[in-house]
C-alpha cells in the first residue's frame, strides 16, 4: 500500500476511487465503506484509495475539545490495508486547508489536483472550511461534473449507528465487549515500554509501563484482562490503567502491563495491547500484601478469561 503525504504524486495514468473521512477506529461502518469502495474500484479497474487529513482536524480547530483517538495512525494503515485500500493520501492538515471552501476543496483538490473517477463517503460526512461540505453538496457536483459519488448509509448495530463517538463512550465506560462489537476486533492500546518507579519487580509483578501519544483515547481506569503483542509474540496479560492509591496517586493515570510467562528487559520496545474485558476498578489496598493477593487473583481471573475466547477462536 503506497502513503502518500502530497497532491503532486498524482495516479494521472490510472482511475481512482476515493474513500473520504478521518475513519478513527476502522469501525464496522468504515470497513464497509471501504470494501464496497473496493469492490467497486475493482469493476472500473481503478485504485481504491482514502484521502485523510494528519493531523485530526479537531485537533489542529480545537485542540481543547478534540476528542481523543481511537487508533494511532500506523494501527490506521494497517486496517486499511488488510481491507484492499491501496493507496492513503494523508494531507497535512493546517489553517491553510481549513479554510478552503467545499466548493475549493471539490474543485481544486478532488478534480484538479487529484483527477478523482468516484469517491465514498458516509452518511454524516462534513467536509470544507466550517464543515459546511454535505454529501448532498458532492451528489450535485458529481452530477455536473460526471464523476460517481456513492454516500454510504449507516451501519446499524443493536439500534443504534455505528460511529466513532459511540466507540469511544464504549472505551470510557470500560465496556470492551461493546467496543468490540462496534469495532469488529478488540480495541487496542499502542506504545512504547518507559521506565516506572521501580516498584513492580518488588511485588512480583512486574509491569510495563505503556508511553502513548497524548492525543490517544485512554480507556477506562481499572484493571483489564488482555493479551500483549511483543516483537510478533502475543502474552497472556493483566493491564492496571490507573493511579496507585495503594502508593499515593500519581498525577496522571499509568498504563502498565503485566505478561503472563515472561521475563526480560524490555525498556523501549513498543507494544499493541489487546483488551478483552474489565475486570474492577483499582482500589486503595491497606497493605502492599493485599495488593499482591488481589493481583493473583486478577491473574487467575484473566487465565480463565483467555482461555474461553481462545476457546471460541474469536481473538
Ligand atoms: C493487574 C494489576 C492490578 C493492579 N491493581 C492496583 C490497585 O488496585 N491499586 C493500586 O494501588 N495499584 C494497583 N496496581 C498497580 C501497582 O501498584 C503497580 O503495578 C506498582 O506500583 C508498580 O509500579 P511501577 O511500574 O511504577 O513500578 C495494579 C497493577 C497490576 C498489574
Ligand atoms: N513479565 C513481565 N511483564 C512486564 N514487564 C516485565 C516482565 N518481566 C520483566 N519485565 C521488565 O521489567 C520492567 C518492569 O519492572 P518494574 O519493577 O515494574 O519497573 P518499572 O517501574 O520501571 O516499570 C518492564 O518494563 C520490563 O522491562
Amino acid at each position: 500500500m503506497k502513503v502518500l503525504q502530497e497532491l503532486d504524486q498524482t495516479f494521472s495514468d490510472q482511475k481512482l476511487i476515493l474513500a473520504l473521512g478521518n475513519f478513527d477506529g476502522v469501525h464496522r461502518g468504515h470497513k464497509l465503506l471501504l470494501e464496497e469502495m473496493c469492490r467497486f474500484a475493482s469493476r472500473l479497474e481503478a485504485v481504491p484509495a482514502a484521502l485523510l487529513f494528519y493531523p485530526h482536524p479537531q485537533q489542529v480547530l480545537n485542540p481543547e475539545k478534540a476528542p481523543g483517538l481511537i487508533i494511532d495512525n500506523e494501527k490506521k494503515l494497517e486496517l486499511m490495508e488488510a481491507l484492499g485500500i491501496e493507496a492513503v493520501i494523508m494531507l497535512p492538515f493546517d489553517r491553510q486547508m481549513a479554510a478552503l471552501s467545499p466548493q475549493q476543496f471539490i474543485e481544486e483538490i478532488l478534480l484538479a489536483k487529484l483527477k478523482v473517477t468516484g469517491v465514498f463517503v458516509g452518511f454524516n460526512y462534513r467536509f470544507g472550511c466550517g464543515a459546511t461540505g454535505t454529501p448532498e453538496l458532492l451528489l450535485d457536483y458529481g452530477k455536473r461534473l460526471n464523476f460517481y459519488v456513492r454516500v454510504m448509509p449507516p451501519v446499524i448495530l443493536n439500534g443504534t449507528p455505528v460511529s466513532s463517538t459511540s466507540v469511544r463512550s464504549a472505551l470510557l465506560e470500560g465496556d470492551i465487549s461493546e467496543a468490540k462489537s462496534l469495532l469488529g476486533y478488540w480495541p487496542v492500546i499502542r506504545g512504547r515500554v518507559v521506565p516506572g518507579d521501580g516498584r513492580g519487580k518488588k511485588l512480583g509483578y512486574p509491569t510495563a509501563n505503556i508511553q502513548v501519544p497524548e492525543q490517544m483515547l485512554v480507556p477506562r481506569s481499572g484493571v483489564y484482562a488482555c493479551q500483549a503483542l511483543l516483537e510478533g509474540d502475543f502474552y497472556p496479560a493483566v493491564l492496571n490503567i490507573g493511579k496507585h492509591p495503594t502508593f499515593g496517586c500519581s498525577r496522571n493515570p499509568l498504563i502498565e502491563v503485566h505478561l503472563l510467562n515472561f521475563r526480560g528487559n524490555i525498556y523501549g520496545a513498543k507494544m499493541e495491547i489487546r483488551l478483552f474485558q474489565r475486570l474492577r476498578s483499582e482500589k486503595k489496598f491497606a497493605s502492599k500484601q493485599d495488593l499482591i493477593n488481589q493481583i493473583r487473583k486478577d491473574v487467575e481471573s484473566a487465565v480463565r478469561i483467555l482461555e474461553k475466547i481462545e476457546a471460541f477462536s474469536v481473538c
